[in-house]
């Protein structure tokens, strides 16, 4: 049985990777949950990954339900949950917010003041439940935004419902949280789009090149297209506003490459080294400045368990990993970060375990 506020049932209206992500997390921490799907499949799916059950004939009235549908039925599905369950806080993790809520206005819908939105800045390039995660949340920003009607007591629930998954609850309009995403979400997602776009037609011999330089910049573009054109579309106008920027820089970039203007190609790269600083760190803090440590992994069962335990016995804490696999070789290069002044012990450390590190 959980403790505090928030004792359940919660009824998770979307069983697809977020719905399922929730219901595995509330799970876990003895929340009762009830799950709802128009596919009987992914219900099937989240019902027997242990995400939740089907809501009894008799049963109490939820008292939180979470609506994790794709962006263009939220609106709908919010309404639904408002008049269905008239006793119960209502929340939804979509990726706009002032869309929903305006077409709930626009419906006259009742019991607004028990709408508050959400948002977890959490997800992956893939859908359905059978990507989902219970810790999906654990460590990452949730937007949390509630609107001018939104009743105190919701709104505290909600908090404690992304408090409990271990995100961190960010609070804002629904308003600025759209104009935020299409900076931090949408427009890097688009650009992703474009970039991945140009492979397409690349020759084999040229994507052997493929580094990780080229994964990182293109992850997200594998996401689902018919989501992505939801959640697009239905943030327009802030989306237009940065694309409209992009261009007119990248006329800039055109013209400073085509003519050689090397002061201005670096003024145009020196801002973006500002930007990658200027993401916050883990766990919403300031962006931490780490150092790098490559270590050659061969490529046999346990070497990667083998590495972390080695690097957990030198005593540094992992502040973030990455992979790369070399196609020619049957090796992998793991890169560790750090502290800066851990970089120096980590390397001694494994290396004298027999380790193959690079700086
Ligand atoms: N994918 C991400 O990384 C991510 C991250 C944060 C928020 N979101 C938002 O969360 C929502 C869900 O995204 P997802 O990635 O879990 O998508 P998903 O496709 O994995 O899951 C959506 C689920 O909703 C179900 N569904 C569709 N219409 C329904 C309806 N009318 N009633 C009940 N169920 C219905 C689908 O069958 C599916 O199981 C979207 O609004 C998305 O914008 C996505
Ligand atoms: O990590 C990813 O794969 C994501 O795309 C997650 C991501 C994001 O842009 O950060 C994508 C869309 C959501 O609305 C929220 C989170």
């Amino acid at each position: 049985m959980a403790e505090g506020r928030l004792q359940g049932p919660v009824l998770v209206v979307g069983a697809g990777l977020l719905g399922t992500s929730l219901g595995l997390t509330l799970t876990k921490l003895g929340v009762p949950v009830w799950l709802r799907d128009t596919s009987s499949e992914h219900l099937r799916t989240a019902l027997g990954l242990g995400a939740g059950q089907i809501a009894p004939d008799i049963a109490p009235p939820p008292q939180l339900v979470v609506v994790a549908v794709p962006p263009d039925v939220i609106g709908e599905t919010l309404r639904w949950a408002l008049t269905h369950h008239p006793q119960a806080v209502v929340t939804d993790v979509g990726s706009i917010k002032t869309g929903p809520l305006e077409q709930l206005r626009a419906r006259g819908s009742q019991g607004l003041a028990r709408y508050v939105g959400g948002h977890p800045m959490a997800g992956s390039e893939r859908s359905g439940p059978l990507a989902a995660s219970a810790a999906l949340f654990d460590g990452r920003p949730w937007a949390v935004t509630p609107h001018q009607d939104s009743s105190a007591d919701a709104v505290e629930l909600v908090l404690e419902l992304v408090r409990m998954t271990g995100a961190t609850p960010v609070r804002m309009s629904p308003d600025e949280h759209d104009r935020a995403v299409a900076r931090t979400s949408h427009l890097p997602h688009l650009l992703a789009s474009l970039v991945a776009g140009r492979l397409v037609d690349a020759p084999p011999g040229h994507l052997a090149l493929s580094g990780q330089g080229v994964r990182d910049v293109t992850r997200v573009a594998a996401g689902d297209p018919d989501l992505w054109q939801q959640i697009v579309t239905g943030n327009a106008p802030a989306v237009v506003h940065l694309l409209g920027e992009v261009r007119d820089q990248l006329d800039e970039l055109i013209a400073a490459v085509s003519k050689g203007k090397r002061k201005e190609l670096t003024a145009i790269l020196e801002q973006g080294v500002a930007g990658t600083t200027a993401i916050p760190g883990k766990h919403g803090g300031p962006a931490r400045q780490t150092a790098s440590v490559f270590v050659s992994v061969p490529d046999h069962p346990g070497e990667l368990a083998r590495l972390f335990a080695d690097a957990g016995a030198s005593g540094v804490n992992i502040e973030d990993v990455r992979i790369d696999h070399d196609p020619g070789r049957p090796t992998g290069l793991v890169e560790l970060l750090v502290a800066p002044d851990m970089e120096e012990h980590l390397l001694t450390s494994l290396e004298s375990r027999g380790w193959v590190t690079h700086r």
